[in-house]
């Protein structure tokens, strides 16, 4: 049995908080910094490494770290969620992502199913379907192939499969593994759907309609906005939409679709891409067996993360450092910096990932803590963000924490090569400066041109971004987050902070308002 107790009432939590602070600007100078760069690196899934000699830590500070570890019951948790226990208190809820992509302990029987193969199976009906839809088998009404499809669906239903559509449309291309493009549909603006709908052939088109609950009004809304235009186009929508939902949903049943897949309520929206929710499009988008090493990637990764010795748990000890600069050394956000184009939807995805899981005030049984828990989690691609944010993050008055991932090797292959250096080599020296000027600073006379150093961060690098590498890396962060939130002892897997705003806005809608809400109601037109 575990023991759930809040963060500062345990030993070690509290020792962590005595440890003199590392000084980066010392320790990452000279022989001793090449050095800790050399030692400080744990290998993730998939060839993957988190490299963590610039974040604040010495062997006393990770020693206090492992014990918090061990004290909290980081992996014991994390073995209690994946064999089957309600972990998600507030919604009296297993937890069962990573059961999406292997099979990590004992059988989970729930609903009067073994879950494990639940998943599996639609899993394998998904790529039953992108196989005929490939092969001409699967058709529009007048029997012509399929060549687009358009993602429906908003948070959770949106964001990661986005973000791994677009990570991975590249290397797709050039592995002849790009089966059609894919488009996405989430915001109920009506331009977001009328542009989508705009840039494609309707008759040409598969939707898929990616709703868990099969009650949110945005997916809702722009479901009857792609219906409305298929009609307007003289097509039947039922024979150009499938949909991803739980069998519980009101759309399970439906007959508007041509075919169904399903995901259940033990996959958070947030945590769903390993599911139907990212399979459905990203299996039609680049083949099942794409799908397949992707989800071959976060499997090796959470392997990784049933370690118990912290330098062999890479998601552990990235999570155990964030509570250390959260907690102790008091930095309100984290950014995340891939210096990769394909990316560039990654730090969204994090946000949702991250904010929407640790953002809460109250532990798993509902009483308020004392301490800070998830930090703001923002990002961009470099080099762009250089250009953009960073002066704030070298000279600003918070120290923020950088996470960077980078790439030896570009996906398209492509480059060329200008004043004796590649693209690519441009793109990754700029990684490595980066980390050292926030690392070391450099003194300087003119106070506006000193940088005081001391900034951490970490890099997680790798040789190319593949299929399986970006199944590591999602799945290094999804364990990241969950294990932040064990040490929390707060519940990471519901979010009944966005409900407030949607009962508002309904009452906006029917015309029920007074106060404030209804002059903003006016103000806005509505
Ligand atoms: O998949 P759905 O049920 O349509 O939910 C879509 C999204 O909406 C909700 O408001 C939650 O904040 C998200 O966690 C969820 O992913």
């Amino acid at each position: 049995m575990v023991n759930w107790s809040n963060m500062d009432t345990l030993g070690a939590y509290n020792a962590l908080t005595k440890v003199a602070k590392v000084d980066l600007t010392e320790v990452m100078s000279g022989e001793n910094g090449a050095k800790r760069v050399k030692e400080m690196t744990v290998p993730m899934g998939a060839g993957l490494n988190y490299n963590y000699a610039s974040k604040q830590v010495n062997e006393e500070v990770l020693d206090c770290l492992a014990k918090l570890a061990e004290e909290a019951q980081l992996v014991d948790k994390y073995e209690a969620l994946y064999n089957g226990e309600v972990v998600n208190t507030g919604e009296k809820r297993l937890v069962l992502h990573q059961l999406t992509r292997g099979q990590l302990g004992n059988d989970v029987m729930a609903d009067g199913v073994n879950k494990r193969e639940f998943y599996a199976n639609e899993q394998a009906r998904i790529a039953e379907f992108a196989n005929k839809v490939h092969a001409g088998e699967i058709t529009n009404a007048a029997g012509e192939k399929f060549t687009t499809v358009v993602q429906i669906g908003i948070g959770g239903s949106d964001l990661g499969p986005r973000a791994m559509y677009l990570a991975l449309e590249n290397w797709a291309k050039k592995n002849n593994a790009f089966k059609m493009e894919a488009k996405f549909i989430s915001n109920v603006d009506p331009d977001d759907a009328a542009a989508v709908l705009n840039s494609i052939d309707v008759a040409h088109s598969l939707f898929v309609l990616v709703s868990k609950s099969g009650t949110t009004l945005e997916t809702l809304t722009n479901e009857s906005f792609v219906k409305d235009a298929l009609k307007k186009a003289g097509l039947d929508a039922s024979k150009h939409m499938i949909a991803v939902t739980s069998q519980t949903s009101p759309l399970a049943k439906s007959s508007d679709y041509l075919a169904a897949f399903f995901m259940d309520d033990y996959i958070g929206g947030r945590f769903s891409s390993t599911s139907s929710v990212g399979g459905a499009v990203l299996s039609l988008a680049f083949g099942p067996e794409v799908f397949a090493d992707f989800l071959a990637g976060a499997a090796e990764e959470d392997l990784l993360s049933k370690n118990k010795d912290l330098l062999k748990n890479p998601a552990m000890l990235d999570a155990l450092i964030g509570v250390y600069e959260r907690n102790v050394l008091g930095y309100p956000c984290t950014t995340v910096l891939p210096y990769s184009q394909a990316l560039s939807r990654f730090p969204a995805h994090l946000q949702q990932l991250d904010m929407e899981s640790n953002g809460k005030s109250v532990n798993r049984f509902g009483e308020a803590i004392n301490y800070k828990t998830g930090p703001v989690i923002f990002g961009e691609p470099g080099t762009n963000g250089q250009h953009s944010f960073y002066q704030l993050l070298h000279q600003g008055t918070d120290i923020v924490p950088l996470q960077f991932i980078g790439f030896r090797n570009n996906q398209l292959e492509t480059d060329v090569d200008i004043q004796g250096s590649t693209s690519q080599q441009k793109l990754c020296a700029n990684v490595a400066a980066q980390i050292v000027a926030f690392a070391c600073g450099k003194k300087d006379d003119n106070a506006n041109k000193n940088f005081a150093g001391n900034r951490p961060s970490s890099i997680i690098v790798g040789d190319k971004l593949t299929p399986k590498a970006l199944g590591a890396l999602l799945a290094h962060f999804e364990n990241k987050i969950m294990f932040q939130g064990f040490v929390w002892n707060i519940n990471s897997f519901d979010q009944e902070g966005v409900q407030l705003g949607k009962v508002l806005a309904k009452k906006v809608l029917a015309h029920e308002t007074e106060g404030a809400l209804k002059v903003y109601s006016d103000l806005l037109n509505i």
